[in-house]
């Protein structure tokens, strides 16, 4: 795919259908920690106008832990998981109440969406996901989504909103991705570091990934910091979607194309949303080790894993999860979905497609990974 110029990555943003935009907790509350319902309007307001214009809008909104630690009583953010939890129990009802009268205002409804990690990583809840997601958009309403914070255990959580947004950006196949911060745009170090330079424009985020310093949150609000909305640009570029990244009252701006804040190219046409979901979000329950051949296959590419080719699985898990493809060595090659059960692969190891077809049926005779279910690492 030729590298498209930040003209043409601004004029696609411009034109985009159906646009993600995740906003951070820092964007939506004052210096105290606690909403501030003055921000959320004018977000609002950027939002709404882009709705009635006829882009389709997903709203990936933090805030809940923001919203509700005050309500309850603490001065400050909690760090300990349960009352976290407890926060953004009580602090999602308000941020969604605060939202639903803040769309009204043009006419739009607002319908809320609590995803966990789960939901991205099992192929029938994401297709849940997605159903519900394009009907609401078809109905012309704002998904205000969420992770189910109040619910997600602490190993499976995403914990920043970010990289959420990117997958939901796949899920409901986006044709931009906006990430609203409290900082302008992406500098070349934290901003707080003399020297540390603005970027416009992203073309390649993999090289960006290695020569940007980035840090974590510093707002006390905010989670993963610069890391993860790098990321999150990662994953959109590989699905095809261009990002921009700027703070929230550049909202409007964005929205228009206008070189506000950093736009990231996307770096590979639109992938499929199973391979990304395979490549950033799924978490392996097993492992297939490889022979050397098998392995020289899957990693030239395009190569579906027989089981001729396999010496040994491990892990408990069931047709359709994702596991690694391992070397003999014990190094990761791929990361795929099990076309089988992981009691039943055993006596498959080792056979070819004819033997498997006469000793166990034609329902044995298919890879263990189909290509189209695997990604390389
Ligand atoms: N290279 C960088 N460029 C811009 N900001 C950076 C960089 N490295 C770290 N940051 C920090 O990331 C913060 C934004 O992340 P975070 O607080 O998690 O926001 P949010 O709540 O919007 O997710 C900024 O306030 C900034 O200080
Ligand atoms: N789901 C959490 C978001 C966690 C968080 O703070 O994320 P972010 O501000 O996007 O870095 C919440 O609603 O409070």
């Amino acid at each position: 795919m030729a590298q498209p110029t930040h003209e043409r990555v601004r004029r696609s943003i411009a034109q985009a259908q159906t646009i993600v935009v995740k906003v951070g907790s820092s964007s939506l509350t004052k210096p105290s920690g606690h909403l501030d319902p003055a921000k959320l309007d004018a977000l609002v307001a950027a939002l709404a106008c882009a709705r009635l214009q006829g882009a389709r809008i997903v709203l990936v909104s933090s805030g809940a832990i923001a919203a509700g630690f005050g309500p309850l009583g603490f001065e400050r953010r909690p760090a300990d998981i349960a009352t976290q939890q407890a926060c953004a129990s009580v602090g999602q009802g308000l941020l969604m109440a605060r939202y639903e009268v803040s769309f009204s205002r043009f006419g739009i409804r607002v319908g809320q969406i609590l995803i966990t990690a789960e939901d991205t990583i099992r192929a029938t809840q994401y297709h849940n996901a997605q159903r519900t997601l394009d009907r609401l958009l078809d109905l012309g309403v704002v998904p205000v989504v969420n992770e189910n914070d109040a619910l997600a255990n602490n190993e499976i959580r995403f914990g920043d909103n970010d990289r959420l947004s990117a997958l939901v950006a796949n899920i409901v196949r986006a044709d931009a991705l906006v990430l609203l911060t409290d900082v302008d745009a992406l500098y070349t170090a934290p901003p707080s570091q003399p020297g540390s330079k603005k970027i416009d424009f992203v073309p390649d985020v993999e090289r960006a990934l290695n020569e940007v310093k980035v840090a974590g949150s510093s707002s006390g609000v905010g989670t993963g910091g610069m890391v993860t909305k790098l990321e999150a640009a990662h994953m959109a570029a590989v699905s095809g979607i261009p990002a921009v990244l700027t703070c929230a009252a550049n909202a409007g701006p964005a929205l228009m194309g206008d070189p506000v804040g950093t736009a990231f190219a996307p770096i590979k046409r639109r992938g499929s949303s199973r391979r990304l979901w395979i490549k950033f979000a799924s978490h392996p329950r097993g492992v297939l080790v490889a022979d050397t051949g098998a392995a020289q296959a899957v990693r030239a590419g395009r190569a579906s894993l027989l089981s001729a080719g396999v010496l040994e699985v491990r892990g408990d898990f069931s047709a359709g999860d994702p596991i690694w493809i391992d070397d003999e060595s014990g190094k990761h090659i791929a990361k795929g979905l099990s076309g089988y059960d992981s009691e039943e692969i055993p006596r498959m190891l080792g056979r070819n497609t004819a033997q498997l077809r006469r000793f166990f049926g034609d329902e044995y005779a298919h890879p263990l990974v189909h290509r189209d279910n695997l990604v390389l690492v």
